[in-house]
């Protein structure tokens, strides 16, 4: 922790040692000291980084980054989600300053090419530039948006050449009459898609187009935005699971969802700055199968990280490397990308108590 961070902005939370593992079921301790028996993680810096383009509607990507015995870890659930979903956020970050990840299998990790809504012209650049054989391309942006899908993903094939894969995501948009036309359509004009990600919302209408169109498609939300994505049964609805361990609590928890998957995965990023992405490579890193490339190239997405270039995860011949510790931060770049309004750095740390004591972890101010 270098001495440049602002030690007045410091929220600690004090991790029971007991509730590490399931923290929303352990028992509360009454009159006791928090300190005697947990583990201290410290809340040291709100970020906040443009995006190059606007992704899912993010302009500006903002996030915590804390700090625990292991290193570093990146608190940063989407603005709209509630303390409930931005728990399982907490746990991986807590996972990675705390118990650390499992051992890898692998230590390569090939990656997607990730195209938002983009002009034909931008997506071709996007991918002759990422040195990677597999492109995703953001389709179904809005409802007239099927002939911009179809001149995004030619524009995709003439950069990617013959040999490359596509696959396009739809996040849930489209009903399943809908789903199956378009499927068809951009499935020709791309030259044969790889898969196509969350075309309907359901699990019931991903099983319905799934026996109506060729192409394989993958489940993202319907497994991450799940009640219980332990129990989601997406075998028979989707040929591919999209695991994020971000949202999913933890590389450790995402390695069970994957097997209750019993599906190919493709691991997929939360556009995490590359302290927060260390754990979803981890996790792609110690998976026992790997068939697909990852979605985890999207550093490139923000304009700028909190990790020096040296050590962010920007992919190289569409590779990324799988880290055995988290990186550390840059100060400089922490100063630069300090979320710099009072109000919404306030917000973020009043979130981090809620989703901490949501965990029964209570957050102590030490300022
Ligand atoms: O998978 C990739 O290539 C990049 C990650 C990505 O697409 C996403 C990251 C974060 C939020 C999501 O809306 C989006 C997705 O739906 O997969
Ligand atoms: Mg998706």
């Amino acid at each position: 922790m270098g001495a440049e961070l602002d030690e007045s902005l410091i929220s600690n939370i004090y991790w029971p040692h007991h509730q590490k593992k399931h923290p929303r079921h352990a028992p509360r301790r009454g009159h006791h000291n928090p300190m005697n028996d947990a583990t201290r993680i410290a809340a040291l810096h709100v970020y906040a980084i443009p995006m190059r383009t606007p992704f899912r509607g993010i302009t500006v990507r903002e996030g915590m980054l804390v700090h625990g015995p292991l290193g570093w870890g990146e608190f940063c659930p989407f603005t709209e989600y509630d303390d409930h979903e931005a728990a399982s956020w907490l746990n991986t970050a807590v996972e990675q300053t705390t118990v650390g990840w499992p051992a890898p299998v692998r230590d390569r990790i090939p990656v997607n090419a990730t195209v938002p809504a983009v002009a034909p012209e931008r997506a071709f650049e996007i991918v002759a530039h990422s040195g990677c054989r597999t492109a995703k391309v953001k389709v179904a942006d809005h409802p007239d948006s099927l002939a911009e899908d179809l001149a995004r993903v030619e524009a995709v094939r003439s950069a990617l050449g013959p040999g490359g894969n596509i696959r396009v995501d739809a996040n849930g948009r489209w009903d399943v009459d809908t789903a199956v036309t378009r499927i068809r359509r951009i499935d020709r004009a791309a030259g044969g898609l790889e898969y196509v990600e969350q075309p309907c919302r359901t699990v019931d209408e991903l099983a319905t187009v799934r026996r109506r169109v060729e192409v394989r498609i993958a489940a993202d939300e319907s497994i991450r935005r799940a009640d219980d994505p332990l129990k989601v049964a997406v075998a028979g609805a989707a040929d591919i699971a999209v695991i994020k361990c971000t949202p999913l609590g933890g590389v450790h928890r995402a390695l069970r969802v994957a097997e209750a998957a019993g599906l190919p995965c493709v691991v997929s990023s939360a556009l995490e700055t590359s302290v927060g992405l260390a754990a979803q490579l981890a996790l792609a890193g110690a998976l026992p199968e790997l068939e697909f490339a990852c979605g985890l190239g999207t550093v490139g997405l923000l304009d700028g990280d909190t990790v020096s270039a040296g050590h962010a995860f920007r992919p190289v011949d569409g590779c990324l490397p799988v880290p055995r510790t988290p990186p550390a931060p840059d100060p400089a770049l922490l100063d630069e990308f300090r979320l710099a309004d009072p109000g919404r750095a306030a917000w973020w740390h009043d979130r981090l108590a809620r989703v901490a004591d949501e965990l029964g972890a209570p957050l102590i101010h030490s300022g």
